[in-house]
């Protein structure tokens, strides 16, 4: 099988510059081998580029959302991009960039996969809604458009509800909104916060995220890691980082036992931010990046 690595160099969804800078650092610090080094075909997508929508013809939607006509074209391209690799069979590996990415690659996935699942690694849920989001940044918000919560934004109408409240599932989390958490209960969404993370250890943990979403292990797989999931100690350079994260075995377990399920179909690497920390901790970021891509794709330690 063959992976396409779509580059993603996109900051939309959030206000800190530099995160549209990951993709080309990941790639430069040679993903591409790495993945060819393990058996891969890969495919490089390129960087797409992205052309700016100036702030002046894009104020923020009534209800606070930032960049909001920028984001949602985005994600309309990146849908099709990923999209096009899955139907053609490929594997997307998808670079961030900041994670209202996946309100495109998600709908990309599900539309060649519809009964995917997907597995939301990150210290945040990402399900505010207009009406919820204390900040405005579309970054908070990818799964509740993927879900269809909150009003239709005509800004937005391409993304459909794809996704069903059974087929997420969280691992990570440890910094939820009070509009999430409501969100969460009331669609009655399964969440393994670090509390679980700890009482359970991982390896039972992911289990237990897998028997709620894919019980018969037969469902196709989107990933979509947040770094930030990580501990700030782990992956330093990223643009919401919240401590008590997960340790750098415990994020690669994770990849490593969604490899064994062998039904990985779409891969997201979402929020490294090269220009957030200094040239060692960025080069740690980057490096756990790859590390992370590699072992969801099958590097194992034996
Ligand atoms: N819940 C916060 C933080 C959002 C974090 C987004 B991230 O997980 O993609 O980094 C917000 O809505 O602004
Ligand atoms: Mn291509
Ligand atoms: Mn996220
Ligand atoms: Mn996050």
């Amino acid at each position: 099988k063959t992976i396409a690595i779509v580059g993603c160099p996109f900051s939309g969804g959030q206000p800190k510059l530099g995160v549209d800078k990951g993709p080309i650092h990941l790639v430069e610090a040679g993903l591409i081998e790495q993945l060819e080094e393990i058996g891969w075909k890969v495919h490089f997508d390129g960087h797409h580029q992205f052309e700016e929508i100036h702030a002046a013809s894009d104020p923020p939607i009534k209800t606070l959302l930032k960049n909001p006509r920028l984001v949602s074209r985005v994600c309309e391209s990146v849908a099709s991009v990923v999209g096009g690799h899955a139907k053609n069979g490929q594997l997307p590996v998808t670079l961030g960039g900041d994670h209202s990415l996946a309100m495109g690659t998600v709908s990309g996935t599900l539309a060649s996969y519809p009964d995917a699942c997907v597995i939301w690694i990150d210290a945040h849920a990402d399900i505010n809604t207009s009406k919820t989001t204390e900040s405005g940044n579309i970054h908070g918000m990818p799964v509740s458009f993927l879900l269809g919560l909150g009003e239709n934004h005509p800004e937005f109408a391409w993304i459909r509800p794809v996704l069903k409240p059974e087929r997420i599932v969280y691992i990570g989390l440890r910094d939820i909104d009070t509009g999430e958490r409501r969100i969460l209960r009331e669609n009655k969404i399964k969440a393994f916060s670090m509390h679980e993370v700890d009482k359970y250890g991982i390896g039972k943990v992911v289990e237990m995220a897998l028997d709620h979403v894919n019980p018969n292990r037969d469902l196709p797989i989107h990933l979509s890691f947040d770094v930030d999931a990580l501990d700030p100690s782990v992956a330093p350079s990223t643009g919401t980082p919240v401590r008590g994260g997960l340790t750098f075995r415990e994020g690669h377990y994770i990849c490593e036992a969604i490899h064994e399920t062998g039904l990985l179909v779409a891969l997201d690497l979402m929020e490294v931010n090269p220009s957030l920390a200094d040239p060692e901790s960025v080069r740690q970021t980057v490096a756990v990046g790859c590390s992370l891509v590699r072992s969801a794709l099958g590097e194992t330690l034996l």
